[in-house]
């Protein structure tokens, strides 16, 4: 933010500014929702050392994507402005509506890219919805200051669990005894059909899902292999592979749970198809862009595989609706003709469980960052957590500098406030990225204005923010 934006003779634009467009009041008499109180999610003790108040009606937040309505409530008890859609919005839509918000909720669909957020410029924080975070630009969003949360393992168990089914699945042909049954017809076949007790699956990432899905499957009598590029400690008697061709060659089901990355892109593609098993299964609930799906195509009409199930593509419609055609995918009629392939439209999350947990998680990190500051629990930016400042402090603000992590800021930053009272001071550092907090007390709205005009000027300022 510019310091020239700042207008010294004007409290309200004081307060807009130091507050980066977010109107705080100091006015005693205005109702502040307490997180902590509104939804239980801390105890009594801790609920009665209530956040300062100030005007949290000011703050915006647009949803998108059918945000689980746990996570809009708790905004709505906030106080904040929210205004909830059930879909993603088309780029022009989108960056008309992010100029305006100060806080966005997505889930995997809506890509806020550095085009995107270049005109979000009064957004501070983004939650997304979900696991992935590969649709934000996590490090323009923090060259830019604005934070990004997400839900690590809220919905692990849900896409585990929808693999298991799509194991047996598979491995019973049952969506091609499903369909022929839809249409009338009896087909009573065992050639191709097979218990899974026995078979090897092979999980390629052993993270949070598939940490879950390797105990699933041990408890049916399978032998889990898994593949990852980090050194892991198996789940039950799970062994790891060292290479990504040792885990071809020994399974019968093959299971992707890789974030999207460029090492990930196309990471199971003709040569990987080759060193797989005759007639073994491949599943992709990770990204779409894991798997070549045209070499999946190929692999599945030469008999390589006997089946393959996909949740994830490369181009996902923006909602609901009958999309799945060549002009989304131009392989699309391709994969639709084949046999033995379970396609679900990117539901691996979608359980009531998943998203309602999701929805709480997400929803209080971003109240804790615009009402508090912290960062715990941050994507890509430093984790920095300070206590609440109470109501029995009201002479106190809180100070947040986002800067640059280069040598001689805190010791310019330590100038500037070398006159007030520091009650605490904490600071990280993540990459190029810091991030300060301090609570200052005995400080006047003209000490504040001070305060933040000179942090402002430091060349290595990215954002400020004043909670008082
Ligand atoms: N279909 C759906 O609805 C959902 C899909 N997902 C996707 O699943 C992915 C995995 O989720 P989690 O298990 O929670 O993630 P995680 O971060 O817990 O685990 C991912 C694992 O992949 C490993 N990895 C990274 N790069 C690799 C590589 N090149 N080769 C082998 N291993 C590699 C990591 O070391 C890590 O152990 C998410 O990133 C997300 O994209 C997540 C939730 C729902
Ligand atoms: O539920 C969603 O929209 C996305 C699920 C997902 O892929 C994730 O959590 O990464």
């Amino acid at each position: 933010m510019s310091s020239a934006a700042v207008d010294i003779g004007d409290h309200n634009q004081l307060a807009r500014s130091v507050s980066n467009s977010l109107n705080l009041s100091t006015s005693p008499t205005a109702t502040f929702h307490s997180l902590s109180s509104s939804h239980g999610a801390r105890n009594a003790a801790a609920a009665a050392k209530q956040l300062k108040p100030f005007a949290t009606q000011d703050i915006k937040v647009l949803l998108l994507e059918n945000v689980n309505q746990t996570g809009r409530k708790i905004l709505e008890e906030q106080g904040y402005q929210v205004e909830f859609l059930k879909s993603s919005l088309p780029e022009d839509q989108l960056i008309k509506k992010i100029r305006e918000v100060h806080v966005i909720g997505i889930r995997s669909k809506t890509k806020l890219t550095a085009r995107v957020l270049q005109e979000a410029k009064n957004l501070i924080v983004i939650g997304c919805f979900c696991i992935g975070t590969n649709q934000v630009d996590l490090q323009y969003a923090a060259d830019r200051g604005i934070t990004v949360f997400n839900s690590p393992f809220s919905n692990s168990r849900s896409v585990a669990e929808l693999v298991i089914a799509e194991i047996i699945s598979l491995a019973r042909q049952l969506g091609d005894r499903s369909n022929e049954m839809h249409q009338g017809i009896w087909n009573k076949v065992s050639a191709g059909c097979w218990e899974v007790r026995d078979k090897t699956l092979g999980i390629i990432g052993y993270g949070h899902i598939g940490n879950q899905l390797s105990v699933l499957a041990e408890g049916m009598g399978m032998v889990v292999i898994y593949y990852d590029v980090v050194n892991l400690m198996s789940m039950g008697k799970a062994r790891q592979k060292a290479t990504l061709a040792e885990l071809l060659d020994a399974a019968d089901f093959v299971t992707c749970h890789v974030p999207e990355l460029p090492e990930t892109l196309n990471m199971i593609g003709k040569e990987q198809f080759q060193q797989m098993k005759q007639g073994s299964y491949l599943i992709n609930a990770s990204r779409g862009s894991v798997v070549d799906i045209p070499e999946l195509i190929n692999a599945m009409r030469s008999g390589k595989l006997a089946g393959a199930a996909l949740d994830v593509y490369p181009n996902e419609p923006g909602g609901n609706g009958d999309y799945f055609h060549n002009n989304l995918n131009e392989w699309a009629e391709d994969l639709r003709s084949l046999k033995n392939i379970i396609l679900t439209p990117h539901v691996g999350g979608s359980t009531e469980e998943a998203q309602s947990a999701i929805g709480v998680e997400v929803s209080s990190a971003l109240c804790r960052f615009v009402n508090e500051g912290n960062t715990t629990g941050a994507v890509n930016m430093p984790e920095v957590s300070v206590r609440s400042l109470t109501i029995e402090e009201p002479n106190h603000v809180r100070i947040i500098f986002i800067h640059r992590n280069i040598p001689g800021v805190l010791r310019r930053v330590n100038a500037i406030l070398e006159n007030h009272n520091i009650d605490k001071q904490t600071t990280d550092s993540r990459g190029e990225i810091a991030y300060l907090m301090a609570d200052i007390s005995n400080v006047n709205d003209n000490e504040i204005r001070d305060i933040v005009q000179d942090l402002e000027m430091l060349p290595a300022c990215i954002r400020t923010r004043a909670l008082y």
